[in-house]
């Protein structure tokens, strides 16, 4: 038999990070996940740890730079984390670091933003990776269950039609997803948190001010969008579901229903994806 392939590392570190003194403070909350491949296969195979780091040992190095890096963003911290494995371990080939980000919004009392008290920004997770060898390495960015909708100007025709076909065409419906989107860094940008903000926007002005001919249809768009508003992006990869709300029909109690009541359903659902380069 053959190990063809080995990594191993922590997941779902939980680690939450505060900067800023006295009654000002700013929160960093973090799910991190760090893993190593190198010369660890003899743990696999000959029952010898002699190689081996301890999955725990690298909790502690997700901790330690977490106190050494109080004010990086998810992207800086990964990328420091990594660096830290691969200095501090030779033994190591490479060290993939992810996080999900909590993001907690600053809450606004009477006008004005409140130095320490913050709600939960309930729409998705921010999403951040490295990946460092030791010839270089390479960040994406990107959100993970992030969830919008047009209550119009989508629709779905034009699609190929046979005896199996029951779905209508239709000009005006409901459009919903959770997406899921990263993008890849060919570039560190001046502020990862703003590009990140500005990949968001040029999205969603696409989605919100377009007509969309399909979710397809969208996506590219909206993919080619982020690219054109942030030069640091190489590439985009958007997954969504196209969560169906289907029209009711009301004609066994004389009522019509232009498009005005629906049931909500989460399945089936489509399932649409792509990657974007330049
Ligand atoms: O945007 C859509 N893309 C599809 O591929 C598809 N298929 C389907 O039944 N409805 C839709 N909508």
């Amino acid at each position: 038999m053959t190990l063809l392939s080995s990594t191993y590392g922590k997941g779902r570190v939980r680690v939450m990070r505060l900067a800023g003194d006295g009654e000002h403070r700013d929160v960093r909350e973090l799910e991190v996940r760090a893993m190593l491949t190198g010369d660890i296969d003899r743990a696999f195979t000959e029952a010898d740890n002699s190689t081996t780091v301890s999955t725990d040992t690298i909790k502690n190095v997700v901790n330690i730079v977490a106190r050494e890096e109080l004010d990086a963003g998810a992207e800086v911290f990964c990328r420091a984390v990594a660096a830290r494995l691969l200095d501090r371990y030779p033994g190591m080939r490479s060290a993939t670091v992810s996080a999900r980000e909590t993001r907690w919004n600053r809450m606004g009392i009477d006008g004005a933003p409140h130095p320490h008290a913050f709600t939960r920004d309930g729409n998705g997770v921010g999403t951040a990776e490295a990946v460092t060898d030791r010839s270089g390495g390479r960040m994406s960015s990107g959100l993970s269950g992030f969830t919008f909708l047009k209550a119009t100007a989508s629709g779905w025709a034009g699609y190929v039609k046979d005896p199996y076909t029951t779905i209508p065409e239709t000009h005006d419906r409901i459009a919903a997803t959770a997406m899921e989107a990263s993008w890849g860094w060919e570039r560190d940008p001046a502020d990862f948190a703003q590009a990140n903000a500005r990949v968001l926007d040029a999205m969603l002005r696409v989605f919100a001010t377009t007509y969309s001919h399909s979710v397809q249809d969208s996506l590219y768009r909206m993919g080619e969008a982020a690219l054109a508003a942030v030069p640091e992006i190489d590439t985009i990869s958007l997954a969504c579901p196209n969560k169906h709300y289907l029209p009711v029909n009301l004609a066994p109690f004389g009522m019509d229903n232009p498009n005005r009541v629906f049931v909500a359903t989460d399945e089936p659902h489509g399932q649409i994806e792509c990657t974007i380069g330049r």
